[in-house]
């Protein structure tokens, strides 16, 4: 089943209240929190705090994304603050294993994220005991860059490889997904799909999710049939 995981780094953060319940109307079902810290990407934008205060305004899981050096400091942070699906740089963890093992045991689903100059190979190890893999579609650190078209072929793999080896995680896949690039990322595999600004904009932010998840769904393989 094809999700929409709205990135709140492309909301109106004056009301982003308001902005979460424009998208869930919209049909996201997913809240995308980027976590920057200004030395693993040239950026900073939330911590725990932030997550702690969408909590009591929505339902949906909070998925965040830590573009972060140090993430196994902040796991129980984010934990206590409410978080539900983490996720970690494949770049940064030294004891990859160890790190997401430490998501799971904070009782927070975990995920782990790969550049796009990264290999998926470098994931084999840890792809049975992930719940998601983001794949990386732009270099991160801001919201509205360009789609980067090989990542397509990084998440066709990735969703071979899960077949072959039997397993279940989600394919997630963050930056540029748009009208134009969603369709590709979905026939690839791709189930959880990140979007920022394609989705928020003044006024038209839940006819923009509404737009970008009827796309996305029609390109599913898994769609009912006579929907498409
Ligand atoms: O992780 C990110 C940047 O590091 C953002 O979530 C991502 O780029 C989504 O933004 P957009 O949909 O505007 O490309």
């Amino acid at each position: 089943m094809v999700e929409l995981a709205f990135s709140i780094l492309a909301s109106d953060f004056a009301h982003l209240a308001d902005e979460v319940k424009a998208a869930e109307r919209g049909g996201g079902s997913i809240v995308h929190v980027d976590v920057m810290d200004g030395h693993f990407v040239p950026n900073i934008t939330f911590g725990p705090p932030v997550v702690q205060a969408l909590r009591p305004v929505t339902n949906l899981p909070l998925d965040c994304h830590l573009m972060v050096e140090n993430p196994d400091e902040f796991i129980p942070a984010f934990a206590e603050a409410g978080a539900d699906l983490l996720s970690v740089h494949q770049e940064v963890c030294r004891h990859l294993h160890r790190t997401l093992q430490l998501i799971s045991d904070h009782g927070m689903l975990p995920g782990v994220v790969i550049n796009p100059a990264t290999p998926v190979d470098t994931l084999i190890e840890v792809l049975p005991m992930v719940h998601y893999v983001l794949v990386m579609s732009v270099n991160p650190g801001f919201g509205g860059q360009k789609f980067l078209p090989f990542a397509v072929e990084k998440i066709a793999y990735l969703a071979e490889l899960r077949k072959q080896m039997g397993l279940n995680f989600r394919i997630e896949v963050d930056g540029g997904i748009a009208p134009e690039t969603v369709a590709s990322v979905v026939q690839a595999g791709a189930e959880m799909l990140v979007a920022g600004s394609a989705v928020f904009s003044k006024g038209k932010t839940e006819q923009n999710a509404k737009k970008l998840l009827k796309l996305a769904r029609a390109a599913a393989p898994d769609k009912p049939a006579g929907k498409g």
